[in-house]
């Protein structure tokens, strides 16, 4: 039977951080470990692509891009290829205050042979995203293609819009990418004066 695997890329080239943003602390603590520590809470196997040995510090699996250096699309390749016959949910290390709740509600909404991502002002997103092992293959000839847009595979493939349910409260900071040192600055004060 299908299960489910969740994947944290990080393995990109972080030119606007200028070094591995994963890594980058945020009140002292790697960006990534605020999604570990509460996406770790859900019950599937969790694991971080990357390249960068650091990363093994959070006692998860680390694993290497399948063919390196191919952005995200590469990364899910990476996903599928590891999870071997069950579907992937690819999350983004760069997106750090993703809450548990709205997470396993996009899993709760995925549906077999269907892609699952959000829509936020008019731009598909594609993580946090579920994506079905029944990719594997086009995913592997996108790549090896060098056709490397994710949001451009999706648009290709049968997909879905994550429905936020009217109950449930998005924290304004929850999909918010910090790609930038101005970035982390900005999530540093906004934590200090929510939490
Ligand atoms: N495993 C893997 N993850 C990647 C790769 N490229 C990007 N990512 C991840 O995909 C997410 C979005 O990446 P981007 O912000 O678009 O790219 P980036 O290279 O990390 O950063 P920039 O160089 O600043 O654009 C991040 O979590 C990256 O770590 C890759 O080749 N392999």
């Amino acid at each position: 039977m299908k299960e489910l695997e969740i994947y944290i890329l990080a393995g990109g080239k972080s030119s606007r951080m200028g070094s591995d943003k994963g890594l980058v602390k945020i009140t002292g603590k790697p960006m990534i470990q605020y999604l570990i520590e509460s996406i770790g809470t859900l019950p599937y196997p969790l694991r971080i692509i990357a390249h960068d040995p650091a990363y093994r510090q959070f006692d998860l699996k680390v694993i290497e891009d399948t063919i390196p250096e191919k952005g995200p699309l590469g990364g899910l390749l990476t996903a599928l290829t590891n999870a071997k016959g069950n579907n992937v949910c690819l999350l983004s290390c760069d997106m750090p205050f993703l809450k548990t709740e709205t997470l396993n509600a996009l899993i709760t909404q995925s549906r077999e042979n269907y892609i699952t991502v959000s829509r936020l002002k008019d731009r598909t997103l594609p993580f946090p995203g579920v994506y079905p092992e029944s990719l594997i293959s086009a995913v592997e000839e996108h790549v090896v293609n060098d056709k490397l847009k994710l949001q451009s595979f999706i648009q290709e493939k049968p997909h879905q819009f994550f429905a936020l349910d009217e109950r449930h409260k998005l924290s304004p900071i929850e999909f918010i990418n910090i790609n930038t040192p101005t970035d982390i600055a900005q999530a540093a004060t906004w934590l200090k004066k929510n939490h």
